[in-house]
């Protein structure tokens, strides 16, 4: 991939406008996946088009699943049954995707067949194990290299349903384990440390598999059938979460999100914002293919420091980089405690943000899981993003209100989650342009 640095600049007035932000990427990994394994023909609109989901829909195609493109942003999936996938040699790459290679684990867990799950260099040194090990509990067969990628799935082993306490909240380890429990002998049962976001249970309970679940809590049992079904994935509130902080940083904006999934287990950072002052609004709360959307609001209003209350750590896991920015930016100091599982993510995104926003002049105390932000203003500088999309988007919006330019390196896999956001951020008033 040819390096792509960025270079943003202070905004020259406020930010206004209305932005649709792309499908969630977590409801269009999922879709394919449970349309690819169902009886019939599902047709999903507002897939997300980023490298990341499409890495799903190439895996799931080399392993012998039809998809149409009727327009960009939708697919429909050719289901094959859920014994109908077929092996392949060739090794099956998920790109920069966690979610893809966890929840491609547990599907394929359960086939008859060998698989061979690669990724990139970032996933290369992701933790594997949490789902590896307890799929080797539930009788599948997975060689690591020290419990990282690449994963190889030996099939044909008959797998047997558990009751598991994930040691850390996630919805990755949950889902990896429904899913192979479609193909264990009894229950598989899934007990949360703290609830997690449950699109998988939505979506098992919408293809017509029986599932018996509530906040932090999930079973199911294998031997039934997935039914087609249509799919409106909502825009996903991880995208949307890089203008709701510019809105509320940039004096005087006003900016109008539309259609963006408001499931609660995602809400974290409108709770985290709200805590800190600002202003937002929703408005046309409304139900869509299972999942509560809306239209938000956001002002501009002087943020304020705040120690982060644990709770919501869960719900907000991917929009940390973004607080971190507006932390940055408000009076006073803000402490972010319970958030170790930040640094296994693309980037270990409590360093490269402290660094970050050091190199731009913030006071930030790394904590081991979290950090103390003192805010007030930043400043320019160069920061690398270290390849990871949210810190690279994050520094785009940092860009806005420091005193000189940022200067944002390794930005290209912001393709991966989020296609489009330069043009999308320059629609509403950022100054973003490519550095060189
Ligand atoms: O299940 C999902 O779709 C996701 C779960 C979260 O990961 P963890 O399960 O590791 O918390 C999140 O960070 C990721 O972007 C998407
Ligand atoms: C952590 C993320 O995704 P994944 O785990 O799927 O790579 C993310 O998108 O921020």
């Amino acid at each position: 991939m040819t390096r792509l640095d960025w270079l943003s600049r202070a905004a020259v007035g406020a930010l206004r406008g209305d932005v649709v932000v792309p499908g969630d990427k977590s409801v269009s990994h999922r879709a394919l996946m449970f349309g690819a394994l169902a009886e019939g023909t599902s047709h999903i609109r507002g897939f997300l088009e980023g490298e990341d989901t499409r890495a799903t829909a190439a895996i799931l195609g080399k392993l012998g699943v039809r998809f149409e493109t009727p327009a960009p942003g939708e697919r429909r999936v050719h289901g094959v049954g859920l014994h109908g996938l077929r092996g392949t040699t060739e090794p099956l790459d998920c790109g920069n995707a966690g979610t893809g290679m966890r929840l491609l684990a547990g599907l394929l867990a359960g086939q008859a067949f060998d698989s061979t799950l690669v990724g990139d260099e970032s996933l290369s040194r992701r933790p594997m194990r949490r789902v590896t090990d307890p799929l080797t509990t539930m009788g599948a067969s997975i060689d690591t290299d020290d419990g990282k990628p690449p994963l190889r799935i030996h099939g044909g082993s008959a797998l047997k349903g558990i009751t598991y306490h994930p040691p850390v909240a996630s919805a990755q380890i949950k889902s990896a384990l429904l899913l192979a429990g479609l193909y264990a002998e009894g229950k598989t049962e899934v007990i949360e440390p703290h609830p997690t976001r449950d699109y998988t249970e939505s979506m098992l309970k919408a293809f017509g598999w029986p599932i018996e679940y509530s906040p932090g809590k999930a079973t199911v049992e294998g031997g039934h059938t997935l039914h087609a079904v249509d799919v409106d994935v909502p825009a996903d509130i991880s995208s949307a979460a890089f203008f709701i902080v510019a809105a509320c940083i940039v004096p005087g904006s006003e900016l109008h999100l539309k259609g963006v999934g408001l499931n609660p287990r995602r809400t974290g950072l409108l709770a985290a914002l709200e805590l800190m002052g600002a202003d937002i609004s929703v408005e046309n709360e409304r139900s869509s293919g299972g999942e509560d959307i809306g239209d938000l609001i956001v002002r501009y209003r002087r943020l304020h420091g705040v120690a982060l209350p644990l709770d919501i750590v869960p719900d907000m896991i991917d929009e940390f980089p973004a607080l971190f920015v507006a932390a940055a930016v408000a009076d006073g100091l803000t402490t972010i405690r319970g958030a170790a599982e930040l640094r296994v993510k693309e980037s270990d995104r409590i360093a490269s943000m402290a660094a970050g926003l050091q190199a731009c002049g913030v006071k930030i105390d790394e904590l081991p899981d979290g950090a103390m932000i003192q805010g007030g203003a930043i400043g320019g500088g160069t920061i690398d993003s270290h390849g990871d999309h949210r810190i690279a988007m994050s520094f785009a919006i940092a860009g806005l209100v420091a005193s000189a330019p940022i200067t944002i390196g390794d930005c290209a896999n912001v393709a991966t989650s989020f296609p489009g956001f330069m043009e999308l951020a320059n629609g509403v008033g950022f100054q973003l342009e490519r550095a060189g």
